[in-house]
C-alpha cells in the first residue's frame, strides 16, 4: 500500500449505504482524512433493518442474499471484519408448481457443466424444453455483449423459441430475482451477465450466501465500528441539503442540521433520484444529470410471517411459477427457541402487480401459497405479519440503461458519484454498490498519483467455459 503525503486529502463521503461504506473503508487505508455523512440514524441504506413495533423485533427490510461471484462484497465484509457472518447454501430447493421439491446442487463435472445434472432432473420441464434452454444459454453467452445491449430480453427469448413454460419456470425464476425486474423490461446484456457470471464462468459463482446476522448488525453497527477503528469520522443524522460550488469545484457540503463540511474531495453516494436536488441549479441541465433523472426503478415486497409452528425443515425455497418467489426461514435464535414462534420471510421482486392490493390481501395470498405447498403451513396459526414494500428498491435494468448510468468521476473535478446506479457493469446489487465505492475511491487515489487497484478481480473463468462459450478472461471492465 502506498502512503500519500499530507495536505489535500480530506474526503467527504455523503451517503452511508454500501457504496459509501466501501469507499470510506478503502480510502482509510491510505491515510486520507475520511468523513462519512449519513442522513439517517443508521448506516447500510437499502441493506437495512426496521424496528417492528408489534413484535418488538429488528427485522430486515428484506432478506438480502448474494452469490459467490460477488467478489467485492466479500472483500468489503472481510475488511470490515464480518466475513464469517454468512452461510453458503450449496444447494437450492426448488418447489415445482405442483408442490414437488427438487434440490439443485453441483455435480463433479467442471464448469460450465457443474449444474447440468441437476437441471436435467427438474421434473417440471420436458426433455425438449431442457434442450431448447441449453441452446438458448449457449447462444446468449456466445453473443457479443454489444449485440445484446439495448435489446429487450423478452424479444430475444421469443426469437430463440423459448416456450411459455420455459420462460415462466426457468428464465423468470432466475432473472426476476437476480435483476429485480420483469423479463419484459430487462436489457438482454444484463441477462447475459447473470448467466455468465453466476452459472457458467466458475463452478462456485452460483452459490448463494445468506447473512446470519441482521443487516443492521452488519452494515450499520459493525461497519461503523470498523470504520471508526480505521480512523473514519462517521456522522449519522447528517442529511445533505446541498453541495456548494464555485468555479466548477465543490467548496462545501451544507447539511439540514445547519452544519457545514469542507473537504478537498467529495463523493455523493446517495440513491440516484436524490442526486439532482443536491447539486446547484446551474448543473440541473447538464446531460449527465438529465440522464440520471431518466433512470427508472422497480419495487420489491417482502412479507414477514410469525407462525406458531415450523412449516418446513428447509432453510429456503425457490417457488416456481407463483406470486411468492423466495421463502426464507429466519435463522434460529434464542428468542425463537424461547417463544416457540417461527419466522419466515417471502420475497417478491418487481412486485408491481401487488400495488392494488391491501396488506391483508398480500399476506393472505402468500400464506395460501405456502399452505398449498406445506401441510404444516395449512395448519399453522399466524401470530403476526408485516409487509414491507420498497417502492424504489432498485434501479431498473431497462434496455439502454448503460447510456444513463454515469461514470464515478463526475463532471465536477473534485466530485465523485458512487452507488449501485453508477457505471459498474453490475445490476442493482450490494456487489454493484461495493464496486462503485471502490471505483470512486480509485479515482481519488489516481489524483494523488497512487495507481493501486482496489477493485477485486472476478472469479476466474474456467478453461472449459472459455472454450465452449467463448468467454474472455478479461471482462469489459478490464479485470482478469
Ligand atoms: C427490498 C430490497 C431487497 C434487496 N435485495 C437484494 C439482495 O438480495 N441482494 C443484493 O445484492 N442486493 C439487494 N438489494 C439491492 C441493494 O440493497 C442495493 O443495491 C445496495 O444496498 C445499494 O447501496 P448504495 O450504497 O448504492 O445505496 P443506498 O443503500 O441507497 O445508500 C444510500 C445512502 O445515502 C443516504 N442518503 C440519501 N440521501 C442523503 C442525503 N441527502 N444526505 C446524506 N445521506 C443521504 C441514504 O439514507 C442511504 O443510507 C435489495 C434492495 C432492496 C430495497
Amino acid at each position: 500500500m502506498t502512503t500519500v503525503s499530507s495536505g489535500n486529502r480530506r474526503v467527504a463521503i455523503i451517503g452511508g449505504g454500501i457504496a459509501g461504506i466501501a469507499a470510506a473503508s478503502a480510502l482509510a487505508k491510505y491515510d486520507f482524512h475520511v468523513s462519512l455523512y449519513e442522513a439517517r440514524n443508521q448506516f447500510g441504506g437499502r441493506a437495512g433493518s426496521y424496528h417492528d413495533q408489534s413484535s418488538g423485533e429488528e427485522i430486515d427490510n428484506c432478506q438480502h442474499v448474494n452469490m459467490a461471484c460477488c467478489t467485492n462484497l466479500k472483500k468489503l465484509s472481510s475488511d470490515l471484519g464480518f466475513q464469517d457472518c454468512f452461510e453458503t447454501e450449496k444447494q437450492l430447493h426448488f418447489v415445482a408448481p405442483d408442490g414437488a421439491i427438487t434440490s439443485f446442487r453441483e455435480s463433479w463435472l467442471p464448469a460450465p457443466l457443474h449444474l447440468t445434472l441437476s437441471f436435467l432432473r427438474l421434473p417440471y420441464l420436458s426433455f425438449r424444453e431442457k434442450r431448447l434452454f441449453g441452446l438458448a444459454v449457449k447462444a446468449l453467452s456466445r453473443t457479443p455483449v454489444e449485440n445484446l445491449r439495448g435489446r429487450h430480453f423478452a424479444d430475444w427469448l421469443r426469437e430463440h423459441k423459448q416456450t411459455d413454460a420455459l420462460i415462466k419456470r426457468v428464465w423468470e425464476v432466475v432473472l426476476v430475482s437476480a435483476l429485480s425486474e420483469s423479463l419484459e423490461r430487462i436489457d438482454a446484456a444484463y441477462a447475459q451477465k447473470v448467466f455468465v457470471d453466476g452459472f457458467l464462468a466458475n463452478r462456485e459463482g452460483w452459490r448463494v450466501e445468506i447473512p446470519t446476522e441482521s443487516l443492521d448488525d452488519l452494515y450499520s453497527k459493525r461497519a461503523a465500528q470498523a470504520l471508526q477503528r480505521a480512523g473514519v469520522q462517521v456522522h449519522q443524522e447528517h442529511r445533505l441539503r446541498e453541495l456548494r460550488c464555485e468555479e466548477n469545484s465543490v467548496r462545501s457540503a451544507y447539511f439540514a442540521n445547519e452544519q457545514t463540511a469542507v473537504a478537498d474531495e467529495y463523493m455523493l453516494a446517495v440513491p440516484h433520484h436524490q442526486v439532482p436536488k443536491l447539486l446547484p441549479a446551474e448543473f440541473h441541465q447538464h446531460a449527465t444529470v438529465q440522464a440520471i433523472q431518466r433512470i427508472e426503478t422497480a419495487p420489491i415486497t417482502s412479507v414477514h410471517l410469525w407462525l406458531d409452528r415450523k412449516i418446513t425443515p428447509l432453510p429456503h425455497a425457490v417457488l416456481v411459477d407463483r406470486l411468492s418467489q423466495w421463502m426464507f426461514a429466519r435463522r434460529a435464535d434464542p428468542q425463537e427457541i424461547k417463544d416457540g414462534i417461527f419466522r419466515y420471510q417471502v420475497v417478491m421482486s418487481a412486485s408491481r402487480s401487488l400495488s392494488g392490493l391491501s396488506q391483508e390481501e398480500v399476506v393472505e395470498r402468500v400464506f395460501n401459497e405456502l399452505a398449498e405447498i406445506w401441510s404444516d403451513a395449512a395448519d399453522a396459526k399466524m401470530v403476526h405479519s408485516r409487509v414491507i414494500t420498497e417502492k424504489r428498491a432498485v434501479f431498473s435494468v431497462t434496455p439502454g440503461i448503460d447510456e444513463l448510468r454515469p461514470q464515478q468521476q463526475s463532471f465536477i473535478p473534485n466530485l465523485q458519484f458512487a452507488g449501485d446506479w453508477t457505471q459498474t457493469g453490475w445490476p442493482a446489487t450490494m456487489e454493484g454498490a461495493a464496486r462503485s465505492g471502490y471505483l470512486a475511491a480509485e479515482n481519488i487515489l489516481r489524483k494523488h498519483g497512487i495507481q493501486d487497484s482496489i477493485l477485486e478481480a472476478d472469479l476466474p473463468k474456467a478453461r472449459l467455459s472459455r472454450w465452449l462459450f467463448g468467454l474472455k478472461t478479461v471482462s469489459d471492465y478490464g479485470q482478469e
